[in-house]
């Protein structure tokens, strides 16, 4: 993702939850300085391009249809969904944090290779503190919803899951499968619903970019 096609949408959603901009580049630079190394992403590119990847996001729906992203080739975990899916038995290719859940899953996940996109932004400051310093910085793909600042990359996305799909999309996958997703989950507090109606708003906007349908929207589309 370009950060100048980002940008005029990034500036919709700091202005409707009233995020403050400089906080997100005070994160980003914060982590720049946290890590001596970090995950090459291009690494993945020739393994991923022309694949499924199975993007998992954590709704309660998720424990019933787990073995669905065994089925695909890659499987791109956001935040809890990646206990969910080591819980089951199906491998994590790569986990997709703001770190404010299951930090400690990511950590292991880092330490034994598999890669982490560890996302800073305003209000995670100090958990970004507190647990970077305990990734393996070569395992950690720092992201940004800033202007990026390499390492720390911009791919496009705001909330775990869906900055995982934009991710998928970056390596060129071929298709994007999603599992444990659910936009009319009652069970979510209010900002926690908002944040999903920009995920699906964002997924929409993909699946456009790409000439694609994902069928996780069907029914959602009109509403956004
Ligand atoms: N019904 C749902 N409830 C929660 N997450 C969902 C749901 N449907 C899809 N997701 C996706 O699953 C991801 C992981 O959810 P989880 O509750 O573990 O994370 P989170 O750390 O609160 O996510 P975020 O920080 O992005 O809000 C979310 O970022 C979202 O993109
Ligand atoms: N500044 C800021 N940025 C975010 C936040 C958040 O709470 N604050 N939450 C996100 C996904 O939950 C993604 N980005």
């Amino acid at each position: 993702m370009n950060f100048d096609e980002w940008e005029p949408v990034y500036e919709r959603i700091l202005a409707d939850f009233g995020f403050d901009r400089a906080g997100d580049e005070r994160a980003r630079d914060v982590c720049r300085s946290l890590l001596d190394a970090a995950f090459d992403v291009e690494s993945l590119r020739d393994d991923v391009a022309g694949s499924s990847v199975a993007v998992v996001g954590a709704a309660p729906s998720l424990e019933r249809e787990v073995d669905r992203a065994a089925d695909a080739d890659h499987v791109f975990a956001a935040s809890t969904a990646a206990d969910v899916c080591l819980d089951h038995g199906v491998d994590v290719d790569l986990m997709v944090t703001d770190l404010d859940k299951n930090p400690e899953t990511a950590v292991d996940l880092t330490r034994e290779g598999t890669p982490v996109a560890a996302h800073a932004h305003g209000d995670n400051i100090p958990l970004l503190r507190t647990w970077l310093p305990r990734f393996a910085s070569e395992a950690t793909l720092p992201t940004t919803q800033a202007a990026p600042a390499p390492p720390v990359t911009n791919f496009g996305g705001f909330t775990d899951g869906d900055r995982a799909a934009f991710l998928a999309d970056h390596l060129g996958a071929d298709a994007l499968v999603f599992v444990g997703w659910d936009f009319e989950d009652s069970s979510v507090e209010p900002t926690k619903a908002k944040k999903l109606r920009w995920a699906a708003r964002l997924l929409t906007w993909l699946e456009s970019r790409r000439d694609d349908r994902f069928a996780v929207l069907d029914g959602h589309r009109e509403s956004l």
